[in-house]
Protein backbone atom coordinates (compact mmCIF):
# COMPACT_ATOMS: atom_id res chain seq x y z
CA UNK A 1 0.00 0.00 0.00
CA UNK A 2 3.10 2.34 0.36
CA UNK A 3 5.70 3.10 -1.38
CA UNK A 4 8.92 3.80 -0.35
CA UNK A 5 8.91 7.79 -0.85
CA UNK A 6 5.80 8.58 0.83
CA UNK A 7 2.75 7.50 -2.02
CA UNK A 8 -0.08 5.42 -1.02
CA UNK A 9 -0.99 3.65 -4.21
CA UNK A 10 -4.55 3.68 -2.23
CA UNK A 11 -5.46 6.75 -2.65
CA UNK A 12 -4.89 6.89 -6.37
CA UNK A 13 -7.95 4.37 -6.32
CA UNK A 14 -9.83 6.72 -4.25
CA UNK A 15 -9.03 9.50 -6.35
CA UNK A 16 -11.06 7.57 -9.72
CA UNK A 17 -14.04 6.28 -7.30
CA UNK A 18 -17.41 7.43 -8.23
CA UNK A 19 -19.02 6.40 -5.00
CA UNK A 20 -17.95 7.44 -1.64
CA UNK A 21 -16.40 5.58 1.19
CA UNK A 22 -18.70 4.06 3.61
CA UNK A 23 -18.03 6.39 7.19
CA UNK A 24 -16.31 3.16 8.03
CA UNK A 25 -14.28 3.16 5.15
CA UNK A 26 -13.57 6.71 4.98
CA UNK A 27 -12.28 6.56 8.75
CA UNK A 28 -9.78 3.60 7.99
CA UNK A 29 -8.70 6.00 5.72
CA UNK A 30 -7.82 8.29 7.92
CA UNK A 31 -6.37 6.21 10.82
CA UNK A 32 -4.04 4.65 7.39
CA UNK A 33 -2.65 8.02 6.81
CA UNK A 34 -1.72 8.23 10.77
CA UNK A 35 -0.49 4.58 10.87
CA UNK A 36 1.77 5.22 8.28
CA UNK A 37 3.10 9.21 8.31
CA UNK A 38 2.29 10.29 12.14
CA UNK A 39 5.61 11.41 14.03
CA UNK A 40 5.89 8.90 16.46
CA UNK A 41 7.57 6.47 14.15
CA UNK A 42 10.36 9.78 13.04
CA UNK A 43 13.76 8.47 14.52
CA UNK A 44 13.83 11.35 16.54
CA UNK A 45 10.89 10.34 18.26
CA UNK A 46 12.21 6.92 18.48
CA UNK A 47 15.82 7.81 19.89
CA UNK A 48 13.95 9.90 22.91
CA UNK A 49 11.68 6.90 23.42
CA UNK A 50 14.73 4.61 23.59
CA UNK A 51 16.04 7.11 26.07
CA UNK A 52 19.11 8.02 23.67
CA UNK A 53 18.54 11.87 23.29
CA UNK A 54 21.18 14.08 25.38
CA UNK A 55 20.56 17.14 27.37
CA UNK A 56 20.96 19.22 24.39
CA UNK A 57 18.80 17.33 22.17
CA UNK A 58 15.84 17.71 24.43
CA UNK A 59 16.39 21.11 24.97
CA UNK A 60 16.56 21.94 21.18
CA UNK A 61 13.09 19.92 20.74
CA UNK A 62 11.68 21.38 23.48
CA UNK A 63 13.07 25.03 22.43
CA UNK A 64 12.21 24.60 18.91
CA UNK A 65 8.40 23.53 19.47
CA UNK A 66 7.71 26.38 21.68
CA UNK A 67 7.44 26.97 17.89
CA UNK A 68 4.66 25.23 17.32
CA UNK A 69 2.93 25.63 20.81
CA UNK A 70 2.48 29.29 19.82
CA UNK A 71 1.21 28.88 16.46
CA UNK A 72 -1.38 26.54 17.40
CA UNK A 73 -3.66 29.14 18.91
CA UNK A 74 -3.30 31.47 15.92
CA UNK A 75 -4.22 28.92 13.17
CA UNK A 76 -7.47 27.82 15.44
CA UNK A 77 -8.10 31.41 15.78
CA UNK A 78 -7.68 31.30 11.59
CA UNK A 79 -10.23 28.08 11.70
CA UNK A 80 -12.80 29.51 13.94
CA UNK A 81 -13.09 32.91 11.84
CA UNK A 82 -14.38 30.03 9.25
CA UNK A 83 -16.33 27.96 10.85
CA UNK A 84 -19.88 28.15 9.08
CA UNK A 85 -21.63 27.86 12.86
CA UNK A 86 -21.90 29.77 16.02
CA UNK A 87 -22.28 25.59 17.19
CA UNK A 88 -19.25 24.80 15.61
CA UNK A 89 -17.33 27.72 17.33
CA UNK A 90 -18.94 27.47 20.88
CA UNK A 91 -16.59 23.73 20.67
CA UNK A 92 -13.50 25.50 18.75
CA UNK A 93 -12.77 28.54 21.12
CA UNK A 94 -12.28 26.15 23.77
CA UNK A 95 -8.69 25.06 21.75
CA UNK A 96 -7.59 28.90 21.55
CA UNK A 97 -8.91 28.98 25.22
CA UNK A 98 -6.38 25.59 26.36
CA UNK A 99 -3.66 27.38 24.98
CA UNK A 100 -3.70 30.33 25.83
CA UNK A 101 -5.42 30.42 28.97
CA UNK A 102 -8.06 32.76 30.12
CA UNK A 103 -5.79 34.16 32.77
CA UNK A 104 -2.35 35.25 33.17
CA UNK A 105 -0.42 32.22 34.32
CA UNK A 106 -3.09 29.51 32.58
CA UNK A 107 -3.13 27.37 29.61
CA UNK A 108 -0.96 25.15 27.64
CA UNK A 109 1.62 27.80 26.64
CA UNK A 110 3.01 28.72 29.96
CA UNK A 111 3.00 25.10 30.53
CA UNK A 112 5.14 24.51 27.75
CA UNK A 113 7.62 27.55 29.34
CA UNK A 114 7.26 25.48 32.96
CA UNK A 115 9.03 21.85 30.54
CA UNK A 116 11.53 24.62 29.24
CA UNK A 117 12.29 24.93 33.03
CA UNK A 118 11.77 21.42 33.44
CA UNK A 119 14.73 20.61 31.09
CA UNK A 120 16.81 23.81 32.26
CA UNK A 121 16.17 26.59 29.38
CA UNK A 122 14.83 30.10 30.81
CA UNK A 123 11.67 31.23 29.65
CA UNK A 124 13.47 33.85 28.31
CA UNK A 125 15.65 31.66 25.79
CA UNK A 126 12.38 30.34 24.51
CA UNK A 127 10.13 33.79 24.28
CA UNK A 128 13.13 35.07 22.33
CA UNK A 129 13.31 32.04 20.21
CA UNK A 130 17.11 32.29 19.38
CA UNK A 131 17.22 28.38 19.23
CA UNK A 132 14.35 28.07 16.33
CA UNK A 133 15.61 26.80 13.41
CA UNK A 134 14.58 27.61 9.97
CA UNK A 135 12.71 24.39 8.72
CA UNK A 136 10.76 24.29 11.81
CA UNK A 137 9.47 27.98 11.55
CA UNK A 138 8.96 27.22 7.63
CA UNK A 139 6.73 23.76 8.37
CA UNK A 140 5.01 25.03 11.07
CA UNK A 141 3.91 28.81 8.82
CA UNK A 142 3.02 26.49 6.19
CA UNK A 143 0.26 24.98 8.74
CA UNK A 144 -0.99 28.29 9.31
CA UNK A 145 -1.21 29.65 5.68
CA UNK A 146 -2.78 26.17 5.04
CA UNK A 147 -5.56 26.83 7.29
CA UNK A 148 -5.88 29.87 5.77
CA UNK A 149 -5.46 29.06 2.10
CA UNK A 150 -7.80 26.07 2.48
CA UNK A 151 -11.96 25.10 3.00
CA UNK A 152 -12.68 25.28 6.39
CA UNK A 153 -13.92 21.63 6.42
CA UNK A 154 -9.81 20.65 5.10
CA UNK A 155 -8.57 23.10 8.29
CA UNK A 156 -10.16 20.98 10.48
CA UNK A 157 -9.33 17.70 8.67
CA UNK A 158 -5.73 18.78 9.34
CA UNK A 159 -5.98 18.72 13.08
CA UNK A 160 -7.03 15.42 12.88
CA UNK A 161 -3.56 14.16 13.61
CA UNK A 162 -3.99 14.75 17.48
CA UNK A 163 -6.09 11.36 17.11
CA UNK A 164 -2.82 9.46 17.11
CA UNK A 165 -1.40 12.21 19.91
CA UNK A 166 -2.65 10.52 23.23
CA UNK A 167 -0.82 7.09 22.67
CA UNK A 168 2.36 9.33 22.20
CA UNK A 169 2.37 11.07 24.79
CA UNK A 170 1.20 9.00 27.37
CA UNK A 171 4.33 6.81 26.86
CA UNK A 172 6.25 10.24 26.42
CA UNK A 173 5.07 10.78 29.85
CA UNK A 174 6.45 7.76 31.25
CA UNK A 175 9.36 7.67 28.87
CA UNK A 176 10.62 11.48 30.11
CA UNK A 177 10.19 10.10 33.67
CA UNK A 178 11.98 6.78 33.36
CA UNK A 179 14.88 7.38 31.39
CA UNK A 180 15.23 11.32 31.57
CA UNK A 181 16.03 11.94 35.42
CA UNK A 182 17.41 14.73 35.59
CA UNK A 183 14.44 16.47 33.87
CA UNK A 184 12.17 17.96 36.63
CA UNK A 185 9.06 16.02 36.27
CA UNK A 186 6.75 18.91 38.07
CA UNK A 187 7.38 20.66 34.37
CA UNK A 188 5.21 17.92 32.97
CA UNK A 189 2.00 19.23 33.48
CA UNK A 190 1.21 20.34 29.41
CA UNK A 191 1.27 16.64 28.30
CA UNK A 192 -0.93 15.58 31.45
CA UNK A 193 -3.03 18.15 29.81
CA UNK A 194 -3.09 16.98 26.62
CA UNK A 195 -4.02 13.37 27.38
CA UNK A 196 -7.73 14.57 28.11
CA UNK A 197 -7.79 17.99 25.89
CA UNK A 198 -7.15 16.02 22.29
CA UNK A 199 -9.55 13.05 22.20
CA UNK A 200 -12.36 15.81 23.14
CA UNK A 201 -10.99 18.08 20.64
CA UNK A 202 -10.62 15.15 17.82
CA UNK A 203 -14.26 13.71 18.76
CA UNK A 204 -15.42 16.79 17.93
CA UNK A 205 -13.26 17.33 14.95
CA UNK A 206 -14.00 13.75 13.48
CA UNK A 207 -17.39 13.72 13.58
CA UNK A 208 -17.76 17.09 11.66
CA UNK A 209 -15.06 15.90 8.77
CA UNK A 210 -17.58 12.44 8.67
CA UNK A 211 -20.50 14.60 8.26
CA UNK A 212 -19.18 16.78 5.86
CA UNK A 213 -17.78 15.06 3.71
CA UNK A 214 -19.73 13.16 1.78
CA UNK A 215 -18.29 13.19 -2.09
CA UNK A 216 -15.48 11.21 -2.46
CA UNK A 217 -13.54 14.68 -3.56
CA UNK A 218 -14.71 15.93 -0.17
CA UNK A 219 -13.23 12.74 1.56
CA UNK A 220 -10.04 12.78 -0.09
CA UNK A 221 -9.66 16.56 0.83
CA UNK A 222 -9.99 15.33 4.12
CA UNK A 223 -7.56 12.49 3.58
CA UNK A 224 -4.96 14.93 1.69
CA UNK A 225 -5.61 17.35 4.26
CA UNK A 226 -4.37 14.90 7.28
CA UNK A 227 -1.46 13.87 5.15
CA UNK A 228 -0.25 17.16 5.36
CA UNK A 229 -0.19 17.94 8.69
CA UNK A 230 1.56 14.90 8.84
CA UNK A 231 4.09 16.10 7.12
CA UNK A 232 4.27 19.53 8.68
CA UNK A 233 4.86 16.94 12.71
CA UNK A 234 7.67 15.09 10.22
CA UNK A 235 9.39 18.14 9.02
CA UNK A 236 9.80 20.15 12.24
CA UNK A 237 11.52 16.73 13.51
CA UNK A 238 13.59 16.55 10.37
CA UNK A 239 14.89 20.10 10.77
CA UNK A 240 15.24 19.70 14.62
CA UNK A 241 17.07 16.57 14.47
CA UNK A 242 19.81 18.04 11.71
CA UNK A 243 20.15 21.00 14.42
CA UNK A 244 20.45 18.86 16.87
CA UNK A 245 22.20 15.49 15.43
CA UNK A 246 22.64 11.87 17.50
O1 LIG B 1 3.32 16.22 21.24
C1 LIG B 1 2.78 15.81 20.22
O2 LIG B 1 3.18 14.80 19.63
C2 LIG B 1 1.65 16.58 19.70
C3 LIG B 1 1.07 16.29 18.48
C4 LIG B 1 0.02 17.09 18.02
C5 LIG B 1 -0.57 16.67 16.75
O3 LIG B 1 -0.65 15.45 16.52
O4 LIG B 1 -0.97 17.49 15.93
C6 LIG B 1 -0.39 18.20 18.78
C7 LIG B 1 0.23 18.37 20.02
N1 LIG B 1 1.22 17.59 20.46
C8 LIG B 1 -0.18 19.42 20.91
O5 LIG B 1 0.36 19.54 22.01
C9 LIG B 1 -1.19 20.31 20.52
O6 LIG B 1 -1.55 21.20 21.27
C10 LIG B 1 -1.76 20.17 19.25
C11 LIG B 1 -2.71 20.94 18.59
C12 LIG B 1 -2.83 20.38 17.36
C13 LIG B 1 -3.67 20.85 16.24
O7 LIG B 1 -3.37 20.49 15.10
O8 LIG B 1 -4.63 21.60 16.47
N2 LIG B 1 -2.04 19.31 17.26
C14 LIG B 1 -1.36 19.14 18.40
Amino acid sequence: MIEQGGFISKDKEIKKREKPLTQAEFKEQLIDVGRLFYHDKHPFHVAMHEGKLSREQIQGWVANRYYYQKSVPIKDAVILSKLPSREFRRDWIQRITDHDGRNEGEGGIEAWLKLGEAVGLSREELLEEDHIVPGVRFSVDAYVNFVQEKTWIEAVASSLTELFSPDLISNRIQVLEDLYPWINHSGLGYFHNRLTQAPRDTNIALKIVMDYCQTPEEQQRAIDALRFKCDVLWAQLDAIEHAFPH
